[in-house]
């Protein structure tokens, strides 16, 4: 069995990879994230999360293994929700999502050098109306600062979630049903009945 693989920095994406049950090493990638002119948000998000797969092979010493990458952000309006610049951006993508949905894509990549698989995730968040003193408490707990949309469904932003469709693993960072689909092409079985 090819040895896992984990180019992630998200403590979110560790966690979820574990929670399947597949023995995996994480290795640190540098991945620029801008988007092309005219990249539409789902082919941004699997772009994206193909480079971190292929850039963790590549600082891999001898290509021996398989290795995932993986992208998050949110959609609204057409305009893509990344992780905050600072508290004015975190504070106006939190009031454009206030009493409405937004959808959230998550990718996730495998590669072993010969092939890059990747499968994208669509699922959708409502949020209660959010008062702007609220945005701004929740700014200071910290918790928006690293998550795309700038807010955590795993955290204190719970308490904003009416409603949700799709997969929450995938909105915390990681589709792990698709993970397992795609862990299993490469020969790596998850944890089984
Ligand atoms: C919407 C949402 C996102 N997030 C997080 C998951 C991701 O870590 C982050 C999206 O940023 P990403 O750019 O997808 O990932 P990252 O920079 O944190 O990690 P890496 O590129 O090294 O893999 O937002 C949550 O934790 N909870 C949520 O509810």
């Amino acid at each position: 069995m090819p040895h896992l693989y984990l180019a992630s920095g998200s403590p979110r994406r560790r966690e979820l990879l574990a929670q399947i049950g597949v023995p995996f090493t994480r290795i640190k990638v540098d991945v620029p994230e801008v988007r092309a002119a005219g990249e539409t948000p789902e082919a941004y998000v699997q772009r994206l999360a193909e480079d971190k797969a292929r850039a963790g092979l590549a600082a891999l010493p001898g290509d021996a293994g398989v290795v995932l990458g993986a992208d998050t952000l949110g959609v609204l309006d057409g305009q893509v929700l990344e992780k905050p610049r600072d508290q004015g951006h975190g504070a106006q993508m939190l009031r454009a999502m206030s009493g409405r949905e937004h959808r959230i894509l998550s990718a996730v990549a495998l590669t072993d050098g010969q092939r890059c698989s990747c499968r994208l995730v669509e699922s959708r968040v409502r949020f209660r109306e959010l008062s702007d003193g609220e945005i701004s408490r929740y700014w200071e707990t910290g918790e928006p600062q690293d998550k795309a949309g700038g807010y955590a469904i795993q955290g204190l932003g719970a308490v904003f979630v009416v409603s949700m469709s799709g997969s929450y693993s995938a909105v915390v960072g990681l589709p792990l049903e698709a993970t397992a689909a795609l862990l299993a092409e490469y020969n790596i079985p998850v944890w089984q009945i």
